[in-house]
């Protein structure tokens, strides 16, 4: 697995006497989705803020493209091609759904060019912006004000903000969190179409969805991988089906 594009090694975190990830190694490769699943508390949200620099390890490392990025800032590491999605924390709700993308692009643009293009005149971060309301599927919603369109539409427009700063790696935190089925199939149909230029990590509860796009995946369980591998391999699992997959069934 050397073609990795990112690879977390060892990474361990504690809070005081909690490890609350525990010797953890994962490799994200580009066309490839690797979810992380695990009960509340596992460590997953610990371990995507570690890989995003939002937290540093107390030990182990991160590579990224080839580097070390073990201890360095978010925006360094988002610079160097790491994508993570927020929650819809990130979106001006009284913006346009364009204008989001736009500026979550012009973020991107080389410090120059931002201060000498005017608002709507600048090709390349334009492009960018297209492109990626259009992976998102949102073409339809780009002129429509952000904080009215429905919640799965702004699952979408999350990525799609995310999309645009032209990221390698994309760290997804439960994208169908809280969506009806019909979102949530739109949701799968969105990541299916990202998959193939991305190192995707998928953070998510659904099941179903986990299922239908990982190509691997790593089981968490108080901090610690317990099971890592195809889906079908966790899914026979003695231990995974005790620890946590046999939980969902009941
Ligand atoms: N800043 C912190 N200080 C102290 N303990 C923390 C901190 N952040 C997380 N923890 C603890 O670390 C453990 C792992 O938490 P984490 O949020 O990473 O789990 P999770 O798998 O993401 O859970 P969920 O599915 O509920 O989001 C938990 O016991 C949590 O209470």
């Amino acid at each position: 697995m050397s073609d990795a594009v990112l690879r977390a090694t060892h990474l361990t975190k504690r809070f005081g006497g909690l490890a609350a990830v525990n010797d953890v190694s994962v490799d994200l490769q580009r066309g490839r989705i690797h979810a992380v699943i695990g009960p509340n508390g596992a460590g997953k949200s610990t371990l995507t803020n570690l890989l995003s620099g939002d937290i540093a390890p107390t030990s182990g490392e991160v590579m990224l493209g080839g580097r070390d990025v073990t201890g360095w800032t978010p925006e360094r590491i988002s610079r160097a091609g790491l994508g993570r999605s927020y929650q819809k924390t990130n979106i001006f709700q009284p913006f346009t759904v364009w204008e989001n993308v736009r500026l979550a692009a012009q973020s991107r643009a080389p410090h120059a060019a931002r201060w000498l293009s005017r608002a709507a005149g600048f090709a390349p971060t334009n492009e960018a912006a297209e492109r990626a309301i259009e992976l998102a599927g949102l073409q339809h919603r780009k002129s429509a004000v952000s904080g009215t369109i429905s919640h799965g539409e702004q699952r979408q427009l999350e990525i799609a903000m995310t999309l645009a700063t032209s990221p390698q790696v994309l760290l997804l935190d439960e994208p169908l969190a809280g969506m009806g089925t019909a979102e949530a199939e739109r949701m799968v149909q969105l990541l299916l179409r990202i998959k193939p230029g991305h190192a995707i990590m998928l953070v998510e509860h659904d099941m179903d969805a986990v299922f239908a796009l990982a190509d691997q995946l790593t089981v968490m369980v108080n901090g610690q991988v317990i099971a890592s591998g195809t889906p079908a391999q966790v899914r026979a699992d003695a231990g995974v089906q005790s620890a946590y997959l046999g939980e969902e069934e009941h």
